[in-house]
């Protein structure tokens, strides 16, 4: 069955403890005991991303199946639907809501707005895309986005030939002067603060008139395992990308191939439910972890036994077990920042001092991350110190308290791990874990009573 208008998935997002307000407060439930659960999640939020680009850019129609529905894949279905692309629901076999059929369009048109709400993959993949398209295509976000670096998108596509008017301060509002075709071509990005200014590149390269040779330019470059994402994504669908030396890529033009894919679940939205078991002893089993895949969540099981925890494997169900107590670690995360927050906290919680660097860059996520989680730890009588480039927590008792989540998911999800253990946290605006995770609470209440089956 296909329905012609892509709409919110029929479930209740935030379950009993739904936060209509954004200043509502939501009382972090504290685990009885050790938790013990098996969680299935929705699909990952960076493999739906890019899936609907490719797709969009195909040369016939994909169907994507359990891609994930949340308020991120939402607006890059918007996104790709204000330049033309058809993308319609199809009933299917997936948990948290349907399929989706995407028909690239006859002309990518522009002359349209498109809101990328939270979402650095809208915010940085769509723009090259709308270079494509005939027409100008205004980019705009919430005001807590409209900071996040863009410069470097920006000065890629005027390099490549792509005319953009933005009031020169390198974030959005923009706008971008598509002429129905791109140049490409030779380019160079400092990359040092987001990963995705590469990953946007190279998904559109293939489709510029003379592809694209793009080298990074700046001292660090966060986040690889997601541009492997994106180059694994692309041959999938044929294309080859060419790295003759790391920070340095060649996409030649050609077709993209349609092809149908399976969305595999989030692994880095894993993390809080592990997180659970690691700061419980208890004993969390994730469903459909791939045996193979991409993405940097799967680290997790290297990165928690780190905290003194065990991780097995049966098929594909990932178990963590949690220590008596999580140790301290010292680690370097600059391949996977997004994990961070749920790291900092079972590190809040941990009977040593933990280092956590390389992640200077997740200053520029939905929030100052190293800031504000040192802000709400340490509101709770916690010990944390920013570094330069990531955080030293020196454990100390904790006491209830507010937890802002600074319209950031991962920082509303590290309050909920906290509130495990500390009584009387209240989690404000736990709605916007929405952004990744619309059944976040709902998930969370039904881990603390077993989990799902
Ligand atoms: O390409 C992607 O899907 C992402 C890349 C990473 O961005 P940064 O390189 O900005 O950290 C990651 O943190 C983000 O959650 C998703
Ligand atoms: C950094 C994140 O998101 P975005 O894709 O908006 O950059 C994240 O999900 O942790």
């Amino acid at each position: 069955m296909l329905i012609s208008k892509y709409s919110a998935p029929d479930f209740d997002p935030y379950g009993d403890n739904r936060a209509d307000e954004p200043n509502t407060l939501w009382p972090a439930p504290v685990a009885s005991g050790p938790v013990r659960a098996t969680v299935s999640l929705p699909g990952s939020k960076s493999l739906t991303a890019r899936e609907l680009v490719l797709a969009a850019l195909a040369d016939g129609p994909s169907l994507l199946r359990s891609p994930l529905h949340s308020r991120d894949s939402a607006n890059m279905v918007e996104a790709l639907r204000a330049l033309g692309v058809g993308i319609e629901e199809r009933a299917g076999s997936g948990e948290f809501g349907a399929d989706l059929v995407v028909t690239p369009a006859e002309e990518l048109l522009g002359s349209t707005t498109i809101e990328c709400g939270q979402a650095g993959t809208v915010m940085r993949f769509v723009p090259p895309i709308a270079g494509l398209a005939l027409g100008p295509t205004m980019f705009d976000a919430d005001d807590s986005a409209r900071g996040r670096p863009m410069g470097a998108i920006i000065g890629a596509l005027r390099s490549l030939g792509v005319d953009v008017n933005d009031d020169g301060r390198g974030s959005l509002p923009f706008t971008v002067h598509g002429t129905g075709s791109v140049a490409g071509g030779a380019v160079e990005v400092d990359a040092s603060s987001s990963s995705q200014f590469v990953s946007a590149l190279l998904l559109s390269a293939s489709r510029f008139e003379n592809g694209l040779d793009l080298t990074h330019s700046g001292e660090r470059l966060p986040s690889l395992p997601h541009i492997e994402m994106t180059i694994a994504a692309l041959e999938a669908r044929g294309m080859t990308v060419e790295s003759p030396e790391t920070g340095h890529w060649i996409v030649s033009p050609g077709a993209i191939a349609a092809r149908d894919v399976d969305i595999e679940p989030d692994l880095s939205n894993a993390a809080p439910f592990l997180a659970a078991a690691v700061v419980t002893g208890g004993s969390v089993t994730i469903t459909g972890w791939p045996e193979s895949t991409t993405q940097v969540g799967a680290d997790l099981a290297d990165l928690l036994p780190l905290f003194g925890a065990t991780v097995t494997r049966d098929g594909d169900r990932l178990t963590v077990t949690g220590p008596d107590r999580p140790d301290g670690v010292t680690v370097d995360l600059s391949t996977g920042g997004e994990l961070a927050p749920a790291l900092v906290a079972i590190a809040a919680l941990a009977d040593g001092p933990s280092e956590i660097t390389g992640i200077g860059h997740i200053r520029h996520h939905e929030t100052d991350r190293l800031a504000a989680l040192a802000a709400e730890i340490n509101g709770l009588g916690g010990r944390v110190t920013e570094l330069e480039d990531g955080l030293r927590i020196e454990p100390q008792p904790l006491h209830g308290g507010v937890w802002r989540s600074y319209e950031d998911h991962r920082m509303a999800t590290a309050g909920a791990i906290v509130g495990l253990v500390v009584p009387g946290v209240e989690i404000e605006n736990v709605a916007t874990t929405a952004k990744t995770l619309p059944q976040f609470t709902e998930l969370w209440g039904r881990m603390l009573q077993g989990g799902s089956r």
